[in-house]
């Protein structure tokens, strides 16, 4: 794994004395070269300005930043100008000019390189078809709904041949079928063109459809990094647990745990499927062994990088005995959660 990015004990710090704002602090990370690296967060928490210091639009309070070969956080503006053409960078407004056509605005960062109007013209018909807008080259801004908006900020991102791409919260103005086309887009950059990509996010979806690993940042911290599944299978905080919870959704709430429990006979339990450790035909033949019957109240599986992930509820009914085996065996390889405050209120 070559990286591309280094962050080494950086901080980033806005203002003086009792009113500075610490919006990066002592974070030290790599970024592979061809990989989808998440930064997840809540609002505030610092990852924009983690980005920007990547494309020397911050500068480092203290610490280094290096990319591809250049230590960003050393360079003056002129030095930084033939970096900044091998960074794309797409936004979650798109910033595209209202006044200039779709050709227009992909050919911008063409025009200001110097680029000729010959090739400059080949380049922009190459994009246009590369994000499917090609019958849109003499449309405005205006004419396009938010997916081709973003589509046409990724074209113009790409337009210099960047080796990397930052994607500042590019879906979170997108509703969620266009945010599947436009993570789809994005996938493709990576798989097609091998552009390294830095993904900004609040949302736990994003991270689970597009990256290979994730940071999670938390006043101005990393306090979570690891591969997409390891993060969403063994989550370190709660900050990470909270947001893995939103994306899978599950595991049921307290209240539907009390309307399962009032409405299905049985013990409950949320057990956790994994690939490695808890897949489903294993889970339910360890119930099926002891006769113990499971029925599936609550759950949820989906993909992780391909691999299973998720958690089913079941209400389980059997001899108090072989039920109690039946977990302490599942316990072997898997998670298992019970629920002893409900036991009062479980119907047996
Ligand atoms: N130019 C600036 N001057 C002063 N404070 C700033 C500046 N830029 C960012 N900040 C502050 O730094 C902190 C981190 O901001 P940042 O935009 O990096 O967070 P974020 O995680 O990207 O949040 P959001 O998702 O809301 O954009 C915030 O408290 C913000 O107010």
């Amino acid at each position: 794994m070559t990286p591309i990015i280094r962050f080494d004990g950086v901080h980033k710090t806005f203002g003086e004395g009792p009113r500075a704002v610490h919006a990066v602090e002592d974070v030290t990370l790599d970024i592979h070269e061809g990989e989808i690296f998440g930064v997840i967060g809540y609002s505030g928490a610092g990852k924009s300005t983690l980005v920007r210091l990547v494309n020397g639009l911050e500068r480092a309070s203290s610490g280094t930043v290096w990319v591809d070969g250049h230590t960003v956080s050393s360079l003056s503006e002129k030095q930084l100008r033939p970096l900044r053409t091998d960074i794309g960078m797409v936004f979650q407004q798109f910033n595209l000019f209202s006044s200039k056509s779709v050709a227009e605005n992909v050919a911008y960062p063409l025009r200001v390189a110097g680029w000729d109007a010959e090739r400059r013209r080949a380049r922009v018909a190459e994009l246009l078809q590369f994000v499917g807008l090609s019958d849109k080259a003499e449309a405005r801004p205006a004419e396009l709904s938010g997916g081709q908006k973003q589509r046409v900020g990724i074209a113009r991102a790409l337009a210099s041949h960047p080796k990397i791409l930052l994607a500042d919260e590019a879906t979170s103005a997108l509703d969620p079928e266009t945010t599947r086309e436009v993570l789809g887009l994005l996938r493709r950059v990576n798989s097609e063109l091998g552009l390294t990509i830095v993904v900004i996010t609040h949302e736990m979806d994003v991270v689970k459809y597009l990256c290979d690993r994730v940071a999670v940042m938390e006043h101005g911290r990393v306090v979570e990094m690891g591969a997409v599944y390891d993060v969403f299978s063994h989550p370190q905080q709660e900050a990470t647990r909270r947001f893995v919870g939103t994306s899978l959704r599950d595991r049921p709430s307290p209240e539907v745990l009390a309307r399962l429990a009032a409405s299905h006979p049985g013990t409950l339990v949320t057990v956790a499927v994994q690939e490695d450790t808890g897949s489903s035909a294993r889970i339910m033949r360890t119930f099926a062994d002891r006769e113990v019957d499971g029925a599936i109240v609550y759950g949820g599986i989906t993909e992780i990088g391909e691999r299973p992930f998720g958690s089913l509820t079941l209400a389980l009914t059997g001899e108090p005995a072989a039920i109690d085996q039946a977990l302490a065996e599942l316990r072997r390889f898997t998670t298992v959660e019970d629920y002893p405050s409900l036991a009062g209120r479980e119907r047996s």
